[in-house]
């Protein structure tokens, strides 16, 4: 038996669409233009107060003030469609139940909101896979500070255990925390597979029984 811990945004789910659309809601309200995708993409990873400031910082707004409103109406429209456009990356639900069948204790540790991971995860059918889900605002401090991943192995009982990401933040994370990490490639990362150092990574969640069985 193994504590697996999986990252959320790019790692297990799709999200970047319904970001995308809930940015897009905050930035016209300031009377600017929408960003693309693939730059809201870039933006995700250190949580939605830092999404925000770095939109705010290619859009020519500034200050505590338009930040403040900005992410009130970023997680007003998140919070109203959580899921509406993300969908788990493909094989992700088999992947779980296989991983639960051989045993293994799994949990989530994202910088996202609480309380919207969970409404996601349940939404899409993955919440009951978890033991516990650790977002961005249980502890004063986010990844990659280890202390959200300790927490997330100490919830499945075990002192540290596997950890699944797939971004920059991830990687730093399980070093900080001294937990092996295993990198999924399809995410938001915006390194090189070599640059992240991952002890082992997958492109399709069909292979990651075995990464798991080569390592517990
Ligand atoms: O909210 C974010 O920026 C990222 O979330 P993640 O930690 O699940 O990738
Ligand atoms: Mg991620």
């Amino acid at each position: 038996m193994a504590a697996i811990v999986f990252d959320l945004d790019g790692t297990l789910i799709d999200s970047a669409p319904d970001i995308h659309r809930s940015l897009s809601v905050a930035l016209e309200a300031e009377g600017r233009p929408v960003l693309t995708l693939d730059v809201v993409r870039s933006f995700i990873g250190n949580g939605v107060a830092v999404l925000v400031r770095r939109a705010m910082g290619v859009s020519d707004l500034a200050g505590d003030e338009v930040h403040a409103r900005m992410l009130a109406r970023f997680m007003a429209a998140y919070d109203a469609a959580p899921a509406d456009l993300t969908r788990p990356y493909p094989g992700v639900a088999e992947a779980l139940a296989g991983l639960k069948a051989a045993g293994h204790k799994l949990a989530v540790c994202t910088n996202k909101p609480e309380a919207i991971s969970r409404a996601i995860l349940a939404s899409l059918n993955l919440a009951p896979f978890f033991d516990d889900i650790v977002g961005g605002d249980r502890l004063p401090e986010r990844k990659p500070d280890p202390r959200p991943l300790h927490t997330a192995f100490a919830a499945l009982g075990a002192p540290t255990g596997l950890y699944v990401g797939d971004s920059e933040v991830d990687a730093e994370t399980a070093r900080a925390a001294g937990a092996p990490f295993i990198l999924f490639t399809r995410g938001y990362r915006s390194k090189s597979v070599a640059e992240l150092a991952p002890v082992a990574s997958f492109d399709d969640f069909a292979g990651l029984a075995t990464i798991v069985a080569a390592r517990t």
